[in-house]
């Protein structure tokens, strides 16, 4: 492997900060960074492209504990081959845990090495502190630095009602309250976005992400809507790219992953800001209905009469299929765990008719 000296430019655009490495690395191991995770495999960028890569074997092992698998963000070592293999991961900064009050074998690392949260926030009748404090949760113990950001000041006329809320709320967390279209107001992020600096953007659809990923940019590089494909089990693709290297130094990490941080699947539309629309669905002729075309929507009549906000409706879309989506897996993660625990009994009973241990 070349000196890291040598790579240090080019490992700065993925986030790297100078770090001692292990003594004993082969001399054909690559750094990379993983920037996303798929069922198939990783996909790794070494701060001059994207790669795929496959993990060890002993990464797959059943019994390893989840948090010692390669996670997004980790820097790791990559042995060359078709295709590539990740052979050690190095030691993280940080690690974002999902799951931080649940039993030890079922947490797993949302992220590695970031190094802020920014939690952004809408006053445009997004603002909810409540769902803020959640997201402040998620990242405690983590090492990452929280930062709450209220995006459409602009549009607010209340913005400085909200931030002394929030402080009065949230006391010792950095907050500001800008218009993420504007270059000047986004400024003040630039704190924890400069060199070295891993910093991830999360909030609820709508709030702003794209759009401030832009402005950080300085250019429309990022679609600010993304592709979705919505099937009947309302699972969705988005395509975005999963490392941004920023004109300020840092970078952030936007995957699929990053983004499912905001739905945990047990949250309860008809208790949530759009209780009114599920409502109002709940009310179409049909019990099935699609709120497309079908006779008697209640939905289409309240979008055609204005009553209903059109932008508000595909916002809610998309978080009940999030949602579903994310309940279905805390369901199948809750019949392993019982199932897991009826083997166990089983098996403990098994062995204790063989041996005469109870
Ligand atoms: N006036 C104003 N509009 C904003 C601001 N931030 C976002 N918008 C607008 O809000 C809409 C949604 O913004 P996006 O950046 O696409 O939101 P997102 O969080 O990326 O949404 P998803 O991709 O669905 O997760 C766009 O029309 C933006 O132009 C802001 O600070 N001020
Ligand atoms: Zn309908």
């Amino acid at each position: 492997m070349p000196p890291v000296a040598d790579l240090e430019p080019r490992l700065a655009r993925i986030g790297w900060r100078a770090q001692p490495l292990p003594s004993d690395i082969e001399a054909d191991l690559a750094i990379a960074r993983v920037v996303a995770q798929h069922r198939a495999g990783y996909q790794l960028h070494d701060g001059a492209a994207m790669f795929n890569a496959q993990p060890a074997a002993r990464f797959l092992k059943r019994d390893l504990d989840p948090t010692e698998r390669p996670a997004v963000g980790d820097f790791v070592l990559v042995a060359p081959g078709t295709p590539p293999t990740i052979e050690r991961i190095l030691p993280r900064r940080t690690e974002l845990r999902r799951g931080a009050a649940g039993e030890s074998h079922q947490r797993q690392i949302i992220a590695a090495n970031i190094d802020a949260v920014l939690v952004l926030n809408g006053l445009d009748g997004d603002f909810n502190p409540a769902r803020i404090e959640r997201y402040l949760l998620l990242i405690q113990g983590s090492g990452a630095t929280p930062v709450l950001v209220l995006t459409k000041a602009d549009k607010a006329t209340d913005a400085k009602t909200a931030l002394a809320e929030l402080h009065r709320r949230i006391p010792g967390v950095a907050m500001f309250a800008i218009n993420a279209k504007s270059a000047d107001s986004v400024a003040p992020l630039l704190a924890w976005l400069g060199p070295g600096h891993t910093a991830v953007l999360v909030g609820s659809s709508g709030v702003g992400k794209s759009t401030l990923t832009n402005t950080l940019l300085g250019q429309e590089r990022q679609a600010t809507k993304a592709v979705r494909e919505h099937d009947s089990r309302g699972r969705h693709t988005t395509t975005h790219r999963a490392l941004i290297p920023l004109p300020s130094g840092g970078c952030l990490i936007d995957t699929p992953g990053m983004r499912e941080l905001k739905l945990t699947g047990e949250e309860e539309l008809d208790q949530s800001q759009f209780a009114d629309i599920d409502e109002l669905a709940q009310s179409c002729r049909f019990g099935d209905c699609g709120h497309v075309s079908e006779p008697g929507c209640a939905v289409q009549a309240a979008l055609a009469d204005g009553r209903l906000d059109p932008a508000r409706w595909r916002n809610y879309l998309k978080l009940r299929d999030e949602l579903a989506a994310a309940a279905d897996t805390l369901e199948a993660q809750m019949r392993r765990k019982s199932e897991s625990r009826v083997l166990t009994k089983a098996l403990g009973k098994r062995l204790g008719e063989k041996y005469g241990k109870r």
